[in-house]
């Protein structure tokens, strides 16, 4: 796998780093106090702010530009505050014998400690400044968490900013200039202005569009960015992964639609013979969802931990199938995708389709719609919001019992016996047809 841009191009020194230039002045004059003196203004720092706005960053240029040695560790993983307390000890010792030319140490997302599960590990951290002959720098996104306050009393606060639209514009703009793709200043507002300040988020969609159509522009990154932490319809679901050229697009997708994992996991299997060519991907596909159902079904029954093998599989485990990604020419191919199988249940009988017709024309009346446009576009969502808006949606739309039925299948609830005896696979050309003699 190619490496991540976020972190090729992750700056080396302080004076690459866009937007913090308070921050950098304060840093500086901290890490002086500490090396020109012996009383250093604070022994900690914490460096605190939203995700992707350069605090692991501006940590590890720190220790470039003035040649420290860093000694970095995630603080919210158990396993390390036996290390925690090794450093304290040994820091403790060797930085009065080894003298100016020293370590720096990093405890990254101190706000991921679990105060109940790991009790032992904010007294480490503590400990850890108490003793220290190194300076030391704690990040978190939210250290406001009231099991963190001896943290906060021990440590200098700083606070840094989301990135602002001009810095993160140049961050982009770099990174484009430096892989020679051609990017246009307005795909490139489109992504900041999504990313919401966090530049890890931003670096990784323009990767994304990069490498999924190969050009970067309004129309592309439109097809592909979306609003940070927005949840994704099961369209963008499936095109994101279908298109993920790395692990982390796709668990996202995955773990960030709208649907849950059941009715995602029915959306996949509809559409991995649209998406794959190849029979040998589309038997990967098929093999890494079935698995991923097997874990579900494991899952339930108790074993939750196991959840997060089905996303695995549903989302890495499907987009990964394909081998003709790994071909520096891929291009993903555009697909439209269907609507799930079980939709063929409705196709099968007369009466279900008269139903089905009604309450297209219902919603297309009421939104003044075409009704293939209804379908494709509002049908997804009105079935997704149904349980939610039950009331109002019966009430606006005046909904007899057969067209509550329908919403009720679309929905992913379990279809009666006698209409799951006859969901075999020959009904499913049954519905392509009716999705094809609609549009
Ligand atoms: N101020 C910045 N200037 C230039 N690049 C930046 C800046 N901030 C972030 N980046 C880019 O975003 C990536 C992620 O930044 P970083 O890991 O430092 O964020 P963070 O604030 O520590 O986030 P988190 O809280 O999620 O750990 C960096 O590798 C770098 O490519």
């Amino acid at each position: 796998m190619p490496l991540q841009w976020f972190l090729k191009y992750r700056p080396k020194s302080l004076q690459d780093i866009e937007n913090q230039d308070d921050v950098k002045k304060e840093i500086k004059e901290w890490i002086e106090s500490w090396l020109n003196s012996k009383n250093p203004t604070s022994k900690a720092i914490l460096l605190y702010g939203p995700p992707g706005v350069g605090k692991t960053t501006i940590a590890e240029a720190l220790a470039r530009d003035y040649k420290l040695e860093l000694i970095e560790m995630n603080a919210s993983d158990t396993r390390n505050i036996m290390q925690i307390r090794s450093i304290a000890e040994q820091a403790a010792i060797t930085g009065s014998l080894f003298g100016v030319r020293g370590k720096l140490i990093l405890l990254d997302e101190v706000d991921g400690i679990n105060s109940r599960e790991d009790a032992g590990a904010i007294d480490a951290i503590l400990e850890l400044i108490q003793k220290t002959k190194y300076p030391i720098i704690l990040t978190a996104n939210d250290p406001w968490d009231p099991s963190l306050r001896p943290l906060r009393n021990a440590v200098k606060m700083i606070e840094l900013k989301r990135l602002t639209k001009y810095p993160m514009r140049r961050i982009l703009k770099k990174i484009c200039d430096a892989e020679k793709i051609q990017c246009s200043d307005d795909a490139l507002d489109y992504i900041v202005e999504q990313s919401e300040g966090d530049a890890r988020y931003a670096i990784n969609m323009l990767q994304g569009v990069a490498e999924g159509y190969g050009k970067v522009t309004a129309e592309t990154v439109k097809e592909l960015v979306r609003k940070k932490d927005r949840e994704l319809d099961p369209f963008e679901a499936l095109r994101d992964i279908f298109w993920a050229k790395y692990y982390w697009q796709a668990k996202n997708a995955a773990t960030s639609t709208q649907i849950d994992y059941e009715l995602l996991m029915r959306w996949l299997d509809e559409n991995i013979p649209l998406q794959y060519e190849a029979l040998e991907d589309i038997w990967r596909a098929y093999d890494a969802l079935s698995r991923a159902s097997i874990f579900l079904s494991r899952a339930k029954k108790g074993e939750w931990d196991l959840l997060s093998y089905v996303f695995d599989l549903m989302g890495p485990g499907v987009a990964f199938a394909s081998l003709e990604k790994k071909k520096p020419t891929y291009k993903a191919k555009w697909v439209k995708y269907q609507f799930p199988q079980y939709i063929q249940l409705l196709a099968k009988s007369k009466e279900n389709r008269e139903y089905l017709d009604n309450l297209l024309r219902k919603i297309s009346n009421h939104l003044h719609n075409s009704s293939t446009k209804t379908l494709e576009g509002i049908l997804p969502y009105l079935v997704q919001y149904y349980k939610k808006y039950k009331d109002k949606i019966d009430k606006e739309l005046e909904l007899t019992e057969g067209e509550k039925k329908i919403i009720s299948t679309l929905s992913g609830e379990k279809p009666s016996e006698e209409s799951e005896a006859s969901g075999s696979r020959a009904g499913k050309t049954g519905t392509r047809r009716y999705y094809r003699r609609r549009s």
